[in-house]
């Protein structure tokens, strides 16, 4: 119904607030889902959102629904991505990382995320079980695929551009979040890093060690992360206040957004990084196998040289700034390195 008052035309809609999170909630976690539909051409809504993503950040992940990634373009990037991982060793190793290239294809046994987090208690941790492939911006030198799938190329570069480009909008999300202009990131990303990841996690037939995980315990690298996962389950993420771990759920057409360490930096640790890993699974399928999982993470890093320090509004005479300033590529590549112990 449209009201007209003093000559301006307004609609009851526009005055309704607008829900934008809802929660999934189970017996001993409870994840916020925030609907990013209604904050894409509307500057007021986005700043309504902004406060409660700002509440979220200080506890916990939360999903993404209403986003801008089409649902066949995911689906395409799971299935070219297990054609990938389905070929031989031989073909999959042909591009593998280094220091000057960390991209490329990990192996079985040859990554664990834990020894960049925790280094003691990594010293326990068999390496992870799982597989994965990245690549980095096209803008930072040739990037390096694989022979096969033919169709590889386009189809994760198709991905990448999506993710960048909600990645953007996620970023001035989080500016108003922080009482910064909107647009307060923008020069901190127009020669970002973004890394793009496959992962796969094969089956087995017996149960893993106690000490080993399909991605063991760690922290993201970047500003944040946007994480698509399959409907089999294992992700788990630790709740700031209690430090429970609890499980995250599938959800369909929905994105796990996840705060890595620069935002810790960033923010004086108003918010944190948020610690996750993937436990196997603990029951069989038909063939007797635990089954296998995959996920993509488009991990949202900034600009190489940029040095990363306290933001304004998060630093006070009572709020004294915690971490010094620091080149952000040194902090990747150290956590990459410890993590794949990958020296040349
Ligand atoms: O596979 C997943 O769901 C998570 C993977 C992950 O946390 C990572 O690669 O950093
Ligand atoms: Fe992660």
């Amino acid at each position: 119904m449209m009201i007209k008052s003093c000559g301006i035309l307004h609609s009851n809609y526009y005055f309704k607030k607008i829900n934008f999170i809802s929660r999934y909630s189970t017996k001993n976690s409870s994840i916020p889902i925030i609907d990013l539909a209604n904050s894409y051409d509307n500057g007021k809504n986005r700043k309504e959102l902004a406060k409660q993503i700002d509440n979220i950040c200080q506890d916990i992940v939360f999903f993404i629904i209403g986003h801008s990634i089409e649902e066949n373009i995911q689906q395409d990037m799971m299935k070219i991505s297990k054609e990938f991982f389905l070929q031989s060793l031989s073909i999959k190793r042909e591009i593998s990382g280094s220091k000057d290239y960390p991209y490329g294809y990990n192996g079985l046994n040859d990554e664990n995320l834990s020894r960049g987090y925790d280094k003691s208690s990594s010293l326990f941790l068999l390496s992870d079980v799982k597989e994965s492939f990245s690549i980095g911006p096209e803008h930072d030198g040739k990037i390096r695929w694989p022979r096969t799938p033919l169709a590889m190329p386009s189809i994760w570069l198709n991905y990448y551009k999506k993710c960048h480009n909600l990645s953007k909008h996620l970023y001035n999300l989080f500016a108003l979040a922080l009482n910064l202009d909107e647009n307060w990131f923008n020069n901190k990303i127009n020669e970002h890093r973004s890394a793009l990841r496959s992962l796969y996690y094969p089956s087995f037939s017996v149960p893993l060690p106690e000490n080993q995980y399909r991605s063991s315990v760690h922290t993201d690298y970047g500003s944040f992360t946007i994480l698509k996962q399959d409907s089999i389950g294992g992700l788990q993420v630790q709740n700031r206040l209690d430090r429970k771990w609890i499980d995250v759920p599938f959800i369909e057409n929905s994105f796990v957004i996840n705060l890595g360490d620069l935002m810790s930096r960033w923010t004086n640790d108003h918010w944190t990084s948020t610690p996750h890993c993937v436990i196997s699974p603990t029951s069989k399928i038909e063939n007797d196998l635990y089954p296998t999982r995959q996920s993509i993470a488009s991990f949202c890093q900034i600009n190489p040289n940029e040095i990363v320090r306290c933001i304004p509004t998060c630093c006070s005479k009572d709020k004294p700034v915690k971490y010094p300033p620091i080149n952000v590529w040194d902090l990747i590549m150290e956590k990459y390195l410890a993590s794949t112990q990958k020296n040349n």
